[in-house]
C-alpha cells in the first residue's frame, strides 16, 4: 500500500516518519509514505493556503490547493482520500484493516478552523475522527493512522512483537508486559513470566489478556474469535432425541445424511473441538458412521468433508455425551441450548460469549433436530441461548439445523 500526506506542516511529519520503527520501515522501503507539501500546490506569490472563513472566524484551509495535491498524486488511478476531523466516523482497527487493503491512502491534514467544506464534498471519500476532542491540526491524527497501518505492513514491526497478539487485533486486549529488572522498587513481575516454561508462560498470558478484556472492555468481544482464549475445546452437540414432533411430544429425529455432512463441515471451518450427535436407536447411529467411512474416500474435496466427517462421534443419549466431554478436557462442560423458540432464561450470545470465558469450561452448544430440543432435553443444559433473529421482530423463528450451526459458530469463533 502507498500512504500520501497532504500537510501545510511538512516538517512535523517527516521528522516522526524518521524515527523507530516507523523510521526504519521507511528506510527499508517496506512503507512507502510520500509527504506532500501544500505549499506547493498554492497559488500566487504568498504561497497562500489559508483564508478567512466566510461569516466570521479563524482561517479555513482553502480548496483549490488542496485540489491540486490531491490531483498530483492522482496519476496512477484514484486514490482514497481520508480526511481526520472531529465529525469523522471513529477509528477502531477494523477500520485500520480495511484501509490497509487500499492500494492508495491518502490522507488531508486540516488546521486552524479545518478545511473548506467544497474540497470535503468533492474529494473527500471518508472522513476519520480520534475522538471526541479537537486538536489544532490534522498532522496528530494522520500519523496515528500511518502508524496504525504501518503496523499491518509485512516485516515493519520486529517478529518479537507479532501484532496478532496487540490488543483489538483479534477482539481482545493485551496481556500486562514487565521487562527487567525482575525486582523493581520490591515490585517483583510474576513469577511463571521469569520461569522458562512457554506453556504456563502462554496459559498465564492468556488468562490475564481475558481478565483484561472482561473488566475493562467487554464490549470489543463482539468481534473476537473465543478459540485461542478458551483453556478448553468447544463442541457442537446434535440431539437426535428427545426432540419435538409436530404437537410438542418427545420424538426421535431421522439421521439425515446431507445436514450431517453440512453441519461437520461448518464445525471444521471454525475449529470445533468435536461433532457429537446423540441418538439412541443403533440402526441411525450405524448408518451416520457408515456416512463418516464413505464420506473420507476419494480426494480433493471428499478428503476435505472426511477430515469434516472425521470430528462426528455418536451417543445414546445427551449424558453420555456429556460425561465424554467431561472425562476428556477433565473439566465439567457448560451445556448450552439452542432453540427457535424464546426459552426461559435464555440469554443474548454477548453475554453468554463473556460466561465461556469467565466460566473457562468446555461449552458443548447443543441443537436439536426435527421440531427443536424438547424440554426433557434443556434439562441437561445449563445455558440457553436466544433464537437467531433475522428480519422478523417476533421471537420464533425457525431456522434448518445447518443455518443455526453456521450462525451460533460465526459469533462465538469466527475472527472478524
Ligand atoms: C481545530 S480542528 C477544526 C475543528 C472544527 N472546526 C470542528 O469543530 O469540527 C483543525 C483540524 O484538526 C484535525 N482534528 C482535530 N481534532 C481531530 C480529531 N479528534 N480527530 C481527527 N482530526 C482532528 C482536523 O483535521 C481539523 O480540520
Amino acid at each position: 500500500m502507498r500512504l500520501s500526506i497532504v500537510t501545510a506542516f511538512p516538517d512535523l511529519i517527516r521528522q516522526y516518519l524518521g524515527c523507530s520503527v516507523l523510521g526504519r520501515g521507511v528506510a527499508s522501503g517496506k512503507l512507502d509514505v510520500r509527504v506532500v507539501d501544500l505549499r506547493d500546490h498554492s497559488q500566487g506569490d504568498y504561497r497562500q493556503v489559508d483564508d478567512y472563513s466566510f461569516g466570521g472566524g479563524g482561517m479555513v484551509l482553502m480548496a483549490e490547493p488542496l485540489a491540486r495535491a490531491v490531483e498530483s498524486l492522482s496519476g496512477e488511478g484514484k486514490p482514497f482520500v481520508v480526511y481526520p476531523s472531529p465529525q469523522g466516523v471513529p477509528l477502531h482497527q477494523e477500520l485500520v484493516e480495511d484501509l490497509s487493503r487500499v492500494d492508495h491512502v491518502v490522507l488531508v491534514c486540516g488546521h486552524y478552523e479545518g478545511v473548506d467544506e467544497r474540497f470535503v464534498r468533492r474529494f473527500v471519500d471518508l472522513e476519520v475522527s480520534l475522538g471526541d476532542f479537537v486538536l489544532t491540526g490534522g498532522e496528530l491524527p494522520a500519523m496515528a493512522l500511518v502508524d496504525a497501518l504501518a503496523r499491518l505492513v509485512p516485516g515493519v514491526v520486529g517478529r518479537g512483537e507479532a501484532v496478532v497478539n496487540d490488543s483489538f487485533y483479534r477482539g481482545f486486549l493485551d496481556h500486562p508486559h514487565f521487562t527487567r529488572p525482575a525486582a523493581w522498587r520490591d515490585d517483583v513481575v510474576p513469577e511463571v513470566l521469569a520461569g522458562g516454561d512457554h506453556g504456563a508462560i502462554e496459559e498465564w498470558r492468556r488468562r490475564e489478556g481475558v481478565r483484561r478484556t472482561l473488566a475493562r472492555r467487554p464490549d470489543v468481544l463482539a468481534r473476537a474469535g473465543l478459540l485461542p482464549y478458551l483453556k478448553h475445546g468447544i463442541y457442537v452437540l446434535q440431539v437426535h432425541h428427545p426432540v419435538r414432533d409436530e404437537r410438542g411430544e418427545a420424538t426421535v429425529a431421522s439421521v439425515a445424511a446431507g445436514e450431517l455432512r453440512d453441519m461437520a463441515r461448518t464445525c471444521r471451518t471454525y475449529g470445533v473441538r468435536r461433532f457429537l450427535v446423540a441418538d439412541p436407536l443403533p440402526a441411525q447411529r450405524d448408518l451416520a458412521k457408515r456416512l463418516q467411512v464413505h464420506g473420507a474416500q476419494g480426494d480433493g474435496a471428499a478428503r476435505e468433508r472426511g477430515e469434516a466427517l472425521g470430528l462426528l462421534k455418536l451417543f445414546p443419549r445427551i449424558s453420555r455425551a456429556a460425561a465424554w466431554v467431561r472425562e476428556k478436557e477433565k473439566a465439567d462442560p457448560l451445556l448450552v441450548a439452542t432453540s427457535a423458540r424464546p426459552l426461559q432464561g435464555a440469554q443474548h450470545w454477548l453475554g453468554l460469549k463473556r460466561r465461556f470465558l469467565e466460566e473457562d469450561r468446555p461449552v458443548v452448544l447443543v441443537f436439536g433436530a426435527g421440531g427443536g430440543l424438547h424440554d426433557e432435553a434443556l434439562r441437561d443444559c445449563e445455558g440457553m441461548l436466544l433464537p437467531v433473529r433475522g428480519g422478523s421482530p417476533d421471537g420464533y423463528n425457525h431456522l434448518s439445523g445447518v443455518g443455526a450451526v453456521a450462525v451460533v459458530l460465526d459469533r462465538f469463533l469466527g475472527w472478524r
